[in-house]
């Protein structure tokens, strides 16, 4: 049976700010983040299951992804705790605010190794993490593939 790819897609809105970086993304900002989940595996090819003909049931590959990346990401503000950002960040979760606190530069490139990693614990056996594209603004975007990283 062939072996398929397939993607779904998701948004989420979320802050950031690159302490140390020598440019505008120095501050606090945000993007709405568009991330593409492309997984692969052989169609289900047993008539009598129930997810017959498909790879992973797309509604399943939707929840993963969302407790694991969408429902965290969206509308926090992620901080490097390993910066002195972790000040303000204790400033703005005092006042209520939604703040992730992770142990890497929050660059699109650093963000879709971390995304990788959870995708992948979260998937079922039979089935591989293909590659993720995480993209920043219309123009900027960064890609992780298996392939690269064996
Ligand atoms: N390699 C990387 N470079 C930059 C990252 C990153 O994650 N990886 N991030 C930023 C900023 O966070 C922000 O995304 C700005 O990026 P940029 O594409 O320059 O944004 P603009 O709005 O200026 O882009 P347009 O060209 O107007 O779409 C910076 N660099
Ligand atoms: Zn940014």
């Amino acid at each position: 049976m062939s072996q398929i790819r397939i993607t779904k897609k998701f948004s989420f809105e979320t802050g950031h700010a690159l302490y140390g970086y020598d440019g505008k993304c120095k501050n606090v900002h945000g993007h709405s983040y568009k991330l593409n989940v492309t997984v692969i595996g052989t169609p289900i090819s047993d008539q009598n299951h129930v997810k017959f003909g498909m790879v992973i049931d797309f509604t399943d590959l939707k929840k993963i992804v969302k407790e694991e990346i969408v429902d965290v990401f969206d509308h926090a503000t992620v901080f490097n705790k390993n910066t002195p950002h972790v000040d303000l960040a204790k400033e703005l979760k005092d006042r209520g605010h939604t703040v992730l606190l992770v142990d890497y530069q929050p660059t699109s490139e650093m963000m879709v190794i971390d995304f990788a990693e959870k995708i992948k614990q979260r998937l079922p056996e039979n089935i591989s993490l293909h590659s993720l594209k995480l993209q920043e603004t219309e123009s900027s975007f960064a890609q992780w593939f298996a392939s690269d990283n064996e």
